[in-house]
């Protein structure tokens, strides 16, 4: 029944194995890897619900995705972003989220990261409030990475997850006391090409979602919700038609599990330059499962260069100068804790990139003072918590919000904010700030490092002292093809160049002879630079500018069984 290990170590399945392995329903084909514990998470019950699940959504998603073509096609040809009239009395209307419960009331930390095994123990050790599990910017959704994180996640829900170091003979278990888990699906966009319902390809989040959901909600609710649960963050989403489909999602889940309505709570990430107009729109569509809003800046930063892609008038500054003090950026942040507030639920801060530099104790310590700074003036805001990438940073980051807060879990009764009405304008005014040739080489460095460790597996990466994932990476790509694209000069060194097709053709050379030098040359050979350096190249010299990095990019994990060649 099953294939068998190659010597060195690899999987060699047969056709009859991966034909006959999973047990599955009729109409679903599984067409990734075949193992045994694999099994255990594709179950027929669970492949089931997640068909459920694809059947009943799958017109209105592809349907959400058509409708952000056609607003970007509005904004190409000039018009801008902005609030809604038709859902002004949504706006304007008094009603509130449903109350927070409480095992997450207090969530002044939260820690993310990939579900990789040891760092899913480390996370849930960490001291933060909250472990929010990644699918999305900090994991690449090869099969392998999605079936263990669901095997990492389920044993993590059930309390008996462990892990061996054996090059360090340490053994990782869960502590007694451990960070309650939020779970990031994919974004809408994705699909997940090794998963067919009825000859296509299954939508990732669906697929992240059901197959998380069906195996750990009793469990979760036990151990982890005191009664609620399980709690997702969902990403990336641009109209609160998206967020109507998953309150629906929600309440099929629990009607499937015969739990109670609002069980199932979720936070939203602000991160999409025409989600920013939606914010009450989207806690209303959720209003039963919400718990609170995010400021997913990097995606959000992204969005904007994105959405203004037709705007040649508001192009961005190096990326290194596009922080929170923009005042498009700190009006954002401040709208969603004005919106989070006033409808009773957490307005969660970002992601600072800095992290412990380990070889440089001066570095690390003014990288430490950055964090310290942005946390500073996020709690001073009125955020209820915050983000941390790294285990090193969260008592730096827990210090910063309890001197701030005192002991009250949350800031939600406490800082209501009714000054100054945010306006459109403050919402996407044009960032400040100077372009550089040194930015120009460092967003094409980044990129294609970051793209040649998604292509193996690694979704998100320590580059030059900051965490790097996919969101990061966005920036670096979209902002390369902005300025490609208008051929703007870079004024911030006084050489007055424009980037041109040849320009960027010559940065790229000369970045990848670096990247070499600084990787060594067995590591370049070994590792997929060149392949990343294809792919990053032609998105940022690309005349329509793609819709997601990861998308092209995805076709290139795609590992099907028995192999054939496959491009979706
Ligand atoms: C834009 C956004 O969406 S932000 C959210 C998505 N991004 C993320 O979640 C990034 C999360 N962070 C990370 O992946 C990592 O911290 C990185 C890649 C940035 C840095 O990783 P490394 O350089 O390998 O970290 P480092 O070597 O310092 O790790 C030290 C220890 O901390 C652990 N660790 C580091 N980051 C994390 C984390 N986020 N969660 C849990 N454990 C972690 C490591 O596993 C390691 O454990 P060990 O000592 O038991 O072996
Ligand atoms: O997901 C978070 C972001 O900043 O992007
Ligand atoms: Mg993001």
């Amino acid at each position: 029944m099953m294939g068998s290990l190659s010597s060195n170590g690899s999987y060699a399945p047969s056709r009859k194995v991966t034909m006959m392995g999973y047990d599955v329903p009729e109409g679903i084909d599984i067409r990734g890897r075949y193992t045994e514990e694999y099994a255990k998470i594709l179950t027929k019950d669970a492949l089931m619900f997640v068909a459920d699940l694809q059947r009943e959504f799958r017109n209105r998603i592809k349907y959400a995705l058509e409708c952000r073509k056609e607003a970007q096609r509005r904004y190409n040809a000039g018009a801008l972003p902005g609030f809604d009239p038709a859902t002004r009395y949504i706006r304007e209307g008094e009603w509130v989220c449903a109350s927070v419960p409480p095992a997450v009331a207090d969530r002044k930390v939260e820690i993310t990261g990939p579900t990789e095994r040891k760092m899913v123990i480390n996370a849930l050790n960490s001291g933060a409030k909250v472990f929010m599990a990644d699918f999305e910017d900090a994991l690449s959704p090869t099969w392998e990475n999605l079936m263990k994180g669901q095997l990492n996640l389920k044993d993590a829900v059930e309390g008996t997850i462990s892990y061996h170091d054996q090059a360090r003979n340490r053994v990782y278990k869960l502590n007694d006391q451990t960070a309650k888990l939020f779970v990031r699906p994919r974004g809408w966009h994705l699909p997940e090409a090794h998963i067919h319902i009825d000859g296509e390809p299954a939508t990732g989040c669906l697929v992240d979602f059901g197959l998380y959901f069906y195996h750990n909600y009793r469990a979760f609710r036990q151990n982890q919700g005191a009664g609620f649960g399980p709690f997702f963050y969902l990403p990336k989403m641009e109209h609160s038609r998206e967020a109507k489909i998953w309150n629906c999602v929600f309440e099929k889940a629990e009607k499937m599990a015969g739990i109670e309505r609002g069980s199932i709570r979720a936070t939203v990430l602000i991160e999409t330059l025409p989600a920013a107009f939606q914010m009450d729109e989207i806690l209303y569509e959720l209003r039963d499962y919400s718990v609170g809003l995010n400021c997913g800046r990097w995606d959000y930063i992204f969005s904007y260069v994105k959405t203004f892609q037709g705007h040649s008038d508001r192009l961005l500054p190096d990326r290194v100068q596009v922080g929170m003090a923009q005042h498009f950026m700190r009006s954002y942040s401040d709208l969603l804790i004005r919106t989070c507030h006033r409808r009773g639920v957490h307005a969660m801060g970002g992601m600072a990139a800095q992290i412990p530099i380990r070889d440089d104790p001066e570095a690390n310590e003014a990288a430490l003072e950055l964090v310290r700074k942005d946390k500073l003036r996020e709690v001073r805001a009125g955020h209820d918590g915050t983000w941390a990438a790294h285990p090193g940073l969260i008592p730096a980051i827990m210090d910063v919000f309890q001197n701030n807060m005192g002991s009250i879990p949350n800031q939600i009764q406490s800082m209501r904010r009714e000054d100054a009405v945010i306006t459109e304008e403050d919402l996407i005014q044009k960032p400040r700030g100077v372009r550089t040739m040194d930015g120009l080489r460092l967003n094409t460095r980044v990129g294609i490092r970051y793209v040649a460790a998604w292509l193996t597996g690694t979704g998100s990466v320590p580059l030059y002292n900051l965490m790097e994932d996919a969101a990061t990476a966005e920036i670096s790509r979209v902002q390369n093809w902005q300025w490609l694209k208008y051929g703007v000069s870079l004024n911030g060194d006084g050489l007055g160049v424009h980037v041109t097709r040849e320009l960027f053709g010559r940065v790229v050379e000369e970045e990848m002879a670096r990247i070499e030098k600084e990787v060594g040359a067995q590591k370049f050979k070994r590792g997929m630079y060149r392949e990343a350096s294809k792919i990053f190249t032609r998105q940022c010299t690309a005349a329509i500018l793609d819709d997601f990095l990861t998308l092209d990019a995805y076709n290139q994990i795609v590992q099907h069984y028995p192999k054939v060649s496959s491009k979706l």
